[in-house]
């Protein structure tokens, strides 16, 4: 091997080939690869008898050895492994050229062992299909012999549910999209949508996610578009299965770019700082999906929205996108914003990690990337105002009354203890019983009064109700009205004023005449949550025109406002995506019953928003899959309080056991509960039986002992192991007094509870149980 550098290019399957205990000794042999190849102590070595001669092993220390391809100019770097195992991989590891697709494929020949991080080779493929193809066999035959019995009742859900590849042939994923015979024939034959994606998780490389794609409703000509690499019309250099392809073709092949998302390039010293910056290679840094990549990318003329499902990766979109946004323009003043403060703690760890080298901005609207909660924008907006003297003016066209000085805070303003509550007795009797609830005032304030900037009585006797549920007449706005005046005389009184209050004046100092945008770049995560007024602000806080917001939402994990239009509160949605459609974090078994829990909500309006839609929209073949598998969620029914408690102080013992061996944490099991009540009993109840367990409020989840946190606090976080605790009847849906005002109110607080259980699943990475006590929430799907 020469001693000229070498430039590399990592694949896909590299960083998880090896245990995060090597990940240094990792790290320093890639750096002494891409200096010097023959530098000392890397004992760069051929291999003997193998199926490709380009193939190395590198020493990475005593017992490690690294495996990789020299392919001239560049290195790539395939696996680690231990000793004895990596001579295994490297004899028959070869890199070929898929002769149809184009695509770069590094392959495990015919005969070896298949210790290749769980891919399969050539022979464990045939015999899939060759099991298949018996296992059909057999049932055409008893359904011949015998009328199918009805099925027991089961002790884990099941969700039936078919192929979604069964409407293709074997020939046209071969023939159009270069996928191999065996994985093709199995592909289109699997007996459920389950089996399809646990075999596809193991097909790996860009065959895998191909058809992964194609399972999730893309079609095939987007599929081979997306894949395919060639120039002109033809792949060049493509050989047969077995047969190593020319150096060159390889390399053309590995490093173009729409093999991004299975090889990553490390061209120079900058590229090698970045991969390196964080110490290990996680793969949401390094190897996008084509999609989050367009949307990273996309220049966009005005206001974007991006939705997916939970764990699609939008955070990883939104965090990729403010560094890409970052290096290109280092003087841009980018805001990204997120729904509470732990979020946004865990967005601004993300874009360090990612970008060590990007401009942090030293306070908002100076240059770099702030990253804040949208409150914490409104309280820098009026504290500045204060110290310019424009702050009672500004506070006076809004509420009616304005000082000179900081206002305080009055309640946080979620649904529980809220300032209205005394306010709503100065209601006037024309109000019916079922409003006169905080519910109803607070949604009324916030979708109508603050942003509309009604001050005086006349003016909401006019005003629109756009996506408000009752009509009301003229007395019965009259007497909401009073309401109204006595919170605000309350709020003159205390001096003090709401978090939605602070962001519709916040938003009229931006917009008003000694105003200015304090942004160049607004990118909003988690924006289903966010009230009518928030979003005036963040209209606010940037100037309207290209790449202004960025917006990441999943209206299926709506778990605090209402449904609303943006475009109502002039943000108008220009461009229109498909939604990310692949879940990176949870399984689809645990997918599966998620999905099952929102299947009887209406979430319709959220699709409908968009004048001009850049892409069609979603359409029925649409799915929302997996990339991972793993055992069916467990259900566990108890007799009563007691009888769960003790079901799942064992469960806790046997997973803290179990994920410790694995060499992981407690902290990475987590509880969800309906509420904080249920919480701290919980955490008592597991106190009593001997399990350490920490309550998680505010602050970090702890390291070494099992979370237990609300619901709601677990939004953006995830587990490898979760136990949704008491989905018993009674406890989700639990619909606080006055807050099924109305139907409409009714059925938004139902989908907020649906959404809340969504929300809790989909934490789970790998295992998720689901406990209760007598009755089953009715929502929960086959729940006995
Ligand atoms: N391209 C990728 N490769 C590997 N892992 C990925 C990729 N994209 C996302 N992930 C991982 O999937 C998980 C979910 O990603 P992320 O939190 O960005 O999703 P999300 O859509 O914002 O989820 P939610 O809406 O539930 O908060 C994370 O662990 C993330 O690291």
């Amino acid at each position: 091997m020469t001693a000229q550098p070498k430039q590399l290019i990592m694949d896909r399957g590299f960083p998880s080939s090896y245990d995060r205990s090597i990940a240094g000794r990792v790290t320093a042999t890639i750096e002494k690869l891409f200096k010097d190849t023959s530098a000392n102590g890397l004992h760069i070595e051929p291999i003997q008898n193998c199926a490709d001669k380009r193939v190395r092993t590198a020493r990475v220390d005593d017992f490690h050895r690294m495996v990789l391809f020299d392919l001239g100019g560049w290195l790539l770097l395939y696996g680690v492994y231990p000793h004895d195992d990596a001579y295994v991989v490297a004899a028959k590891a070869y890199a070929r050229v898929n002769p149809t697709s184009g695509a770069a494929e590094i392959r495990q020949a015919e005969g070896s062992d298949g210790n290749a991080k769980g891919r399969y080779t050539d022979s464990e493929l045939k015999a899939l299909v060759e099991a298949r193809a018996a296992e059909l066999l057999a049932e055409r035959q008893s359904n011949d012999l015998e009328p199918p019995t009805p099925t027991l009742q089961e002790t884990e859900p099941s969700f039936p549910s078919v192929n979604p590849l069964a409407g293709y042939t074997a020939e046209q994923l071969t023939g159009q999209l270069g996928i191999d015979d065996p994985v093709a024939e199995y592909a289109v034959g699997a007996p459920s949508e389950e089996e399809l994606l646990t075999a596809l998780g193991r097909v790996g490389g860009w065959q895998g996610d191909a058809l992964m794609d194609l399972a999730s409703g893309t079609s095939l000509d987007e599929v081979r578009a997306t894949y395919s690499i060639s120039e002109g019309s033809e792949p060049i250099g493509g050989t047969e299965i077995g047969v190593p392809s020319e150096t060159d073709a390889v390399v053309r092949a590995a490093t173009a770019g729409q093999a991004a998302s299975q090889f990553h390039l490390i061209e120079d010293d900058e590229a090698l700082a970045r991969a390196l910056a964080s110490g290990n290679f996680d793969a949401w840094r390094l190897f996008l999906h084509p999609d989050q990549q367009e949307y990273v990318d996309k220049e966009t003329s005005g206001p974007f929205r991006l939705s997916g499902g939970a764990g699609t990766g939008k955070t990883v979109v939104l965090v990729h996108r403010a560094v890409r946004v970052a290096r290109q323009n280092p003087n841009a003043r980018i805001l990204v914003v997120s729904f509470t403060r732990n979020l946004v703690e865990m967005i601004r760890e993300q874009i360090r990690s990612l970008g060590p080298d990007v401009r942090m901005a030293d306070g908002l609207g100076q240059p770099g990337i702030s990253v804040l909660t949208l409150d914490q924008v409104a309280h820098r907006v009026l504290e500045d105002a204060a110290r310019a003297g424009r702050l009672a003016s500004a506070m006076e066209a809004v509420l009616g009354w304005g000082i000179r000085r900081m206002p305080d805070y009055r309640s946080a303003g979620a649904y529980g203890a809220s300032p209205w509550e005394e306010s709503i007795d100065a209601a006037g009797t024309e109000l019916p019983e079922n409003l006169r609830s905080v519910h109803f005032f607070q949604s009324e304030y916030q979708e109508i009064v603050l942003p509309g900037q009604i001050t005086q009585e006349i003016d909401y006797l006019r005003a629109p109700r756009p996506g408000r549920g009752t009509r009301l007449g003229r007395n019965q706005r009259r007497a909401v009205w009073q309401a109204v005046s006595q919170y605000r005389d309350d709020g003159l009184a205390a001096q003090a004023v709401d978090w939605d209050e602070a962001a519709t004046v916040a938003a009229a100092l931006l917009t008003g005449d000694e105003g200015t945008p304090l942004a160049d770049h607004v990118l909003i995560d988690e924006g289903q949550d966010f009230t009518p007024t928030r979003w005036k602000l963040a209209r606010a806080v940037v100037a309207e025109g290209p790449d202004d917001l960025f917006i990441a939402e999943d209206s299926h994990q709506r778990i605090y406002g209402n449904r609303m239009v943006l475009g109502h509160y002039g943000i108008k949605i220009v461009g229109r995506s498909r939604r990310l459609r692949l879940n990176y974090r949870t399984t689809e078994q645990n997918l599966q019953l998620a999905l099952k829990v929102l299947a009887a909500g209406s979430y319709d309006l959220d699709e409908t928003e968009g004048e001009h839609m850049e892409h069609a929209p979603e359409h029925d073949r649409d799915r929302y899959i997996s990339s991972r598998s793993g055992p069916r969620p467990m259900l566990l029914p108890a007799e009563d309080l007691v009888q769960e408690y003790d079901g799942v102080s064992e469960l806790l013992r046997t997973w803290v056991a179990e994920v410790q061996d694995m060499g992981l944490k407690a902290g990475t099991l987590g509880i969800l509960t309906r509420t904080k009540k249920e919480r701290d009993a919980f955490v008592r109840a597991m106190g009593e039986r001997g399990v350490a367990v920490a309550p998680v409020d505010t602050r970090d989840v702890p390291e070494s002992t099992p979370a237990v946190m609300t619901l709601h606090r677990a939004k953006g976080t995830e587990f490898s192991r979760v136990v949704l605790f008491g989905v018993s009847e009674g406890s989700i849906p639990k619909f606080f007094a006055g807050s099924t005002y109305d139907d409409q109110a009714q059925e938004q607080s139902s989908l907020r509870e649906r959404s809340l259980l969504y929300v809790g699943a989909t934490r789970a990475r790998d295992m998720l149980a689901i406990s209760w006590s007598r009755e089953a929430s009715p929502y929960l799907p086959r729940a006995r």
